[in-house]
């Protein structure tokens, strides 16, 4: 499917909650034969996911977090934000099927950064990728096995994810001042 031809994200079909829906039945149908299942979310967004898909899935014991700040390919130019958030992996990754998870996916770098941390920790049998929101224009070839939308944003925009007190998510358009 072409970039252009596909629809700008509007109000209306950004309801992450009936978005979050779609992605846990499409993980869930896809989880079912997976050999030694575990759940690795990116922070910030994707950890906020992954610790709900794995609480709907029953695999709470099996979900960590990532953050790839070291590994960046625009570390060295950037370095750190001024939040680093443990990278958490409390199962054993040789061997097991992880669902990487991001709230949107984009470029493809940040996934690509995940990929590279992960393999620190182990040698997986599988990784497989989970998006609520695939936004398109990807700089390296990298796709998702799961996604609840695809969309276009526009120029200078990003896709934000927020988890109220409750655990519900909300997306909004807002500046990307990247
Ligand atoms: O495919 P990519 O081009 O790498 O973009 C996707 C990433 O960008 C956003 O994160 P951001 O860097 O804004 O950090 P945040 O999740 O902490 O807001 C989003 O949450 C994804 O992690
Ligand atoms: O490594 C990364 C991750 C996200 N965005 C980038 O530009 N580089």
């Amino acid at each position: 499917m072409s970039h252009n031809n596909l629809p700008l994200a509007d109000a209306a079909a950004l309801d992450a909650e009936a978005l979050y829906a779609t992605l846990l039945a499409q993980v869930k149908a896809g989880l079912a034969e997976a050999s030694d299942p575990a759940i690795l979310g990116i922070h910030s967004g994707g950890a906020w996911i992954a610790e709900r898909l794995a609480r709907d899935l029953g695999l709470s014991q099996r979900c960590g977090a990532i953050d790839v700040s070291f590994y960046r390919d625009d570390y060295a130019k950037k370095g750190l934000p001024a939040e680093v958030k443990p990278t958490q992996i409390g199962f054993n990754v040789d061997g097991a099927t992880i669902l990487l998870v991001d709230d949107v996916l984009y470029t493809g770098r940040t996934t690509r950064a995940a990929i590279n941390e992960l393999f620190d920790y182990g040698r997986p049998a599988r990784i497989m990728l989970a998006s609520l929101v695939d936004r398109g224009e990807r700089q390296l070839p990298i796709a998702a096995d799961f996604v609840a939308a695809h969309t276009r944003v526009g120029q200078g925009k990003a896709l934000r994810l927020q988890q109220s007190d409750a655990g519900t998510f909300t997306l909004t358009i807002v500046e990307d001042h990247a």
